[in-house]
């Protein structure tokens, strides 16, 4: 059975939401359109009317009810009417809409204006109006009249620029007012659960992890009661680091800490301190504690702290190294900072400590760590039901079964699995989730969606049913490769067939195992070129967890021969380009690694021609039904010779003292598109 993770939403639900309701800065647009479209709607025509050169002749001149004209910037006349033109029809009807009745004007004039037609010829019209109508009267006014037009517009916008400055005044100014996101961007965006108050996870939520449980119960007790440490004379550790692989429970934990000590708890993902700004990142982090200080007692969480944790000092020509240390110096300076006595505790996640600045680990700093495990067995067992707690169930479900069926998988696949099952039952109208609801949601999660319309030739088919007969008839007689589960030729996620194993439960694996697994590995190719005579490219993960597999052995485990006892195991990436190894090594290692493959190929076929018959009916079988299972193995193979009991877990547990314990190979399946697998 592969592991490959799904990956799960963030239970924390992202980061919004801050401590304060953040200002919101749309209604600032929105008032100025308001005011914009007030603006357009109101007649700024002023207490004149515009109107035409010819209509001015027609109309006001020859009827002699001009008091006076008064020309500026020989662009524009404004019109002052004498008193038989304030009393004519003329005027009456066509006077402007905000003649002055409020503002007094109308009397005093202009009672209109208009613009010069022909501005070079202006001195001739005058003249001929002087001489047709006696009495005519006209001044130049030399000062600028452009501002009746400008007003128009100068208004608005001063109005706006006011408003702006009040607006920005009340966002910067008062303390304890409304921030706007752009000035808030250096503030964390730590969530503060229940108003600040607590969470409500406890204990009782997480299952299992009892080693771990037991001792953050320390903390628990620290932030309860600190007065009975402190009296005694003892410091308080500041913080503890959680380290495990994703989705095993470490934020639950740090959770259910605040839940059980009752004191606020403060979350924030490494990756939010992460920002394109140059100090923004360390602004986050003094933001945090002040705000956790303000809240003491309480505890801070950091989840996936590798994102700013990261040894310092490599990839110096990166650009974004400048950031990423001042966000770091300033974690170390906060967690340097407080007293011991502050009540602040700090918990990091991480699923990779061995790559965290040493700085990080120091005493005062996360000197605790707290292994957060993949669940055993048992642990999965008791995952199941807290999980299962809510979903109505078949009586008959067996849950130690499904615990047994999952090995690798953890809690978040386990929680998630649950879910999937109560929404496969629900999409078949069920009213209770069955086994086999369970069984489908676990083949999803591992493997997908089903896809049966997927368009497969025949022959493409045919290829696919002996490769997954290939990897099953050479798992088979391997005596260390694990139990096959089920076969299937049935297109799946992006895979197009699978063979299922049951991982065992190991905390170390002997060389023999690692070959026997690549053995089985490189079945599905083997059996391609012994039938066909050829291969093809479905076996890209096959050769892909192969050759990584080969190269751990030589480079990492010490488990080659002709390499020897060392190993070049470099999570930190300390040697960066330049290889621990000589040049001679290196060819070398490529040598190794590439005759183990080759080794297990061949020793695949050979395997595979001894059992030709067996395989060739175990291909046509699956053909034939698409997924077969252990029992048809059987009847095709007989009993399985070496089916030996899995060992009990616990008791290989540790057997190393040095138990520092590199990940187990890793045995995924990251299928590509035309993958067989
Ligand atoms: N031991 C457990 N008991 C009960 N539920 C668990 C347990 N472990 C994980 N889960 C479930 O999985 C979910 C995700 O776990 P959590 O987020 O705590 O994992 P994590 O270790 O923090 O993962 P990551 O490293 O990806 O952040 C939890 O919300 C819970 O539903
Ligand atoms: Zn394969």
């Amino acid at each position: 059975m592969a592991n490959n993770k799904p990956k799960r939403p963030n239970p924390m639900g992202g980061n919004k939401g801050g401590k304060k309701p953040s200002f919101n800065f749309y209604w600032i647009y929105a008032v100025i359109a308001v005011i914009l479209i007030a603006f357009t709607l109101i007649d700024w025509e002023g207490s004149s009317k515009k109107i035409s050169q010819p209509e001015f002749e027609a109309n006001i001149l020859d009827s002699n009810y001009v008091d006076h004209i008064l020309i500026k910037d020989k662009s524009v006349v404004e019109v002052y009417l004498n008193e038989e033109g304030l009393k004519s029809h003329y005027y009456k009807e066509n006077k402007s809409k905000n003649d002055g009745s409020l503002l007094g004007g109308a009397q005093t004039g202009p009672q209109f204006f208009f613009k010069i037609i022909s501005p070079e010829t202006f001195g001739e019209t005058i003249k001929e109006w002087e001489t047709a109508h006696p009495g005519f009267d006209y001044d130049v006014d030399e000062t600028n009249t452009l501002g009746r037009d400008i007003l128009g517009w100068i208004i608005p916008i001063g109005l706006m620029i006011v408003i702006w400055i009040i607006i920005m005044r009340r966002i910067t100014g008062g303390a304890g007012g409304a921030g706007s996101q752009i000035f808030s961007i250096g503030k964390s965006r730590a969530q503060v659960f229940g108003n600040g108050k607590s969470t409500n996870v406890s204990f009782k939520d997480v299952a299992g992890l009892e080693g771990a449980k037991e001792e953050i119960q320390e903390i628990v007790d620290f932030l309860k009661h600190p007065k009975k440490y402190t009296e005694l004379g003892a410091k308080i550790p500041k913080g503890a680091l959680l380290v495990g692989p994703p989705g095993t429970g470490k934020t639950l934990l740090a959770k259910a800490v605040a839940g059980e000590a009752k004191v606020p708890f403060f979350s924030l993902s490494g990756s939010d301190f992460v920002e394109m700004f140059v100090g923004v990142g360390a602004s986050r982090v003094r933001d945090l504690f002040k705000q956790a200080k303000e809240k003491s007692p309480s505890i801070i969480f950091i989840d996936e702290i590798d994102a700013i944790g990261k040894a310092r000092g490599r990839n110096a020509q990166m650009s974004s190294n400048d950031e990423h240390e001042n966000t770091l110096n300033q974690l170390l300076t906060e967690m340097d900072g407080f007293g011991t006595n502050s009540g602040v505790i700090i918990l990091a996640a991480t699923n990779r400590a061995d790559v965290l600045d040493k700085a990080l680990l120091r005493a005062g700093r996360f000197d605790r760590q707290i292994m957060v495990d993949m669940p055993d067995l048992n642990e999965r067992k008791a995952i199941f039901n807290v999980h299962l707690k809510p979903i109505k169930v078949t009586a008959d479900l067996d849950r130690e079964f499904l615990a047994k069926q999952t090995p690798g998988f953890s809690g978040a696949d386990i929680a998630n699995i649950c879910n999937e099952a109560a929404l496969i039952a629900a999409r078949k109208k069920k009213k209770m989730v069955e086994m086999q609801d369970f069984l489908d949601a676990v083949d999803r999660i591992v493997g997908g969606l089903e896809k049966k319309n997927k368009i497969i030739t025949p022959e493409e088919k045919r290829t696919i049913a002996f490769h997954e007969a290939g990897h099953a008839t050479v798992s088979w007689m391997c005596e260390y490769a694990n139990p096959l589960v089920k076969v299937t030729i049935v297109p799946r996620g992006r895979s197009l067939g699978a063979a299922w194993y049951l991982p065992e439960e190991r905390q170390i694996t002997t060389t023999q195992q690692i070959l026997d697994e690549m053995c089985a590995a490189m079945g599905g190719r083997a059996a391609e070129k012994l039938i066909f005579g050829r291969i093809s490219t479905g076996a890209l993960s096959d050769l892909d967890k192969v050759t990584k597999q080969a190269t751990a052995m030589v480079t990492i485990y010490g488990l080659n021969e002709k390499i020897g006892n060392v190993s070049y195991y470099d999570p930190q990436n300390q040697y960066g380009f330049t290889k621990p190894y000589s040049e001679e090594t290196a060819r070398l290692i490529d040598e190794e690694v590439k005759n183990m493959i080759e080794e297990q190929y061949k020793r695949a076929i050979k395997i595979l021609s001894e059992n030709k018959d067996k395989l060739v009916e175990l291909a046509e079988m699956l053909l034939k039904k698409e997924v077969i299972f252990k029992d048809d193995l059987e009847k095709v193979f007989g009993k399985r010779p070496f089916d030996h009991v899995i060992p009990d877990p616990e008791e290989v547990k540790k057997e190393d003292a040095n138990s520092n314990d590199d990940p187990i190979i890793p045995t995924d399946t990251d299928n590509s598109e035309e993958d067989i697998d």
